[in-house]
């Protein structure tokens, strides 16, 4: 018998460094980066139902429901569906912050993508769902596709690159950066020279948002200057998270015991394949592997 649930972690990611190369006639700002996931995560449990609709609980506070990227997700899934009476009760267990840079909304609207195309058999292949993910949010497709990457375009064009997994000391300062008014600056560096990807994997990590981001959010500038007497810090995407990488979980731990209280930290790991990705294949396998069974099982005819 098909299962008709599926549960998966929707993590985190880190941009190990951003440049910005130019702006688009459209105001958007063309982008390079790396992408690497952290083992920071989200929980989502997904349950197909027979009444086409699509319930989120519990509801994220002051986010509706039409705004939640997770039913934005399954709505734009929906067409899709085998069968269009499916609809879903998704719970989410909520635990990256939102606001800091590392992508937790565009990490569950992918998630709730990999998992809707396998419980409403809609069969789409991974581009279709990237292609999809990508009009939700510029960092969707990544999640989607799940492999370490560095990003051109806005975050939308995607090569693997396999990064060291070094252990993070993750930390967010108690503010939420608004995406919009970064990249509005006058101030902001628009103009860094174009990079081939060799030498991306060499950098070490330069954001072009900093220092606006600095400008504009002081706790994320009181979080940078404490950070700098234990390692070389860097802010993910537009902020506020801001990490360090060290060679030993024991030394992120022993930083992480003396960060003022008022910042939340995290210890992680980074990860080239992501968590979701893993816990899917590990599905799909049982899903295969029952299916068999029950056809092994059925008398002869
Ligand atoms: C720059 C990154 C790197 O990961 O920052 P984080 O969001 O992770 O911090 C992302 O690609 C962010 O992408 P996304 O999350 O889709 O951006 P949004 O919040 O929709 O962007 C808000 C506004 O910022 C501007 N914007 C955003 C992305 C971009 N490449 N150029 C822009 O000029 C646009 O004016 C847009 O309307
Ligand atoms: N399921 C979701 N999880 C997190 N944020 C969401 C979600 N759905 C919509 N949002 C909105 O997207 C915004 C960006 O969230 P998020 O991706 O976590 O941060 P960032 O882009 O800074 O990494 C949030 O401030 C929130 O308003």
């Amino acid at each position: 018998m098909t299962n008709h649930s599926i549960s998966l972690p929707s993590p985190a990611k880190l941009n190990l460094f951003l440049h910005i190369t130019g702006r688009r006639n459209d105001g958007y700002h063309e982008l390079q980066t790396i992408f690497q996931f952290i083992n920071v995560c989200d929980q989502l449990d997904f349950t197909t139902t027979n009444d086409a609709l699509v319930h989120i609980l519990p509801a994220i506070k002051g986010v509706p429901l039409e705004e939640n990227l997770i039913y934005k997700a399954a709505q734009a899934l929906k067409p899709f569906a085998k069968n269009e009476a499916f609809g879903a009760n998704i719970s989410l267990k909520k635990r990256l912050p939102m606001g800091g840079g590392i992508g937790g909304g565009s990490s569950n609207a992918a998630t709730t993508l990999l998992a809707l195309n396998q419980l409403w058999q809609c069969d789409l292949s991974t581009d279709a769902l990237a292609n999809i993910g990508r009009h939700l949010g510029a960092d969707v497709p990544v999640f989607v596709r799940g492999n370490a990457a560095f990003a051109e375009g806005i975050g939308e064009l995607l090569t693997p690159v396999e990064p060291e997994t070094p252990f993070y000391l993750l930390v967010k300062p108690d503010c939420h950066v608004a995406t919009g008014q970064i990249f509005a600056d006058k101030y902001l560096t628009r103009d860094t020279p174009p990079i081939r990807i060799a030498h991306a994997l060499k950098l070490s990590g330069q954001n072009d948002c900093l220092e606006v981001v600095k400008k504009h959010n002081p706790e994320v500038n009181e979080a940078f200057e404490w950070l700098q007497d234990y390692g070389d810090v860097k802010l993910t995407g537009t902020g506020a998270c801001l990490f360090i990488a060290y060679n030993t979980i024991e030394d992120a731990e022993r930083v992480r015991a003396s960060v003022p209280k008022k910042w939340q930290t995290w210890v992680c790991q980074g990860c080239n394949v992501s968590p979701t990705h893993l816990a899917l294949n590990q599905w799909i396998k049982k899903q295969k592997s029952l299916r068999l069974n029950s056809e092994l099982s059925k008398p002869d005819e």
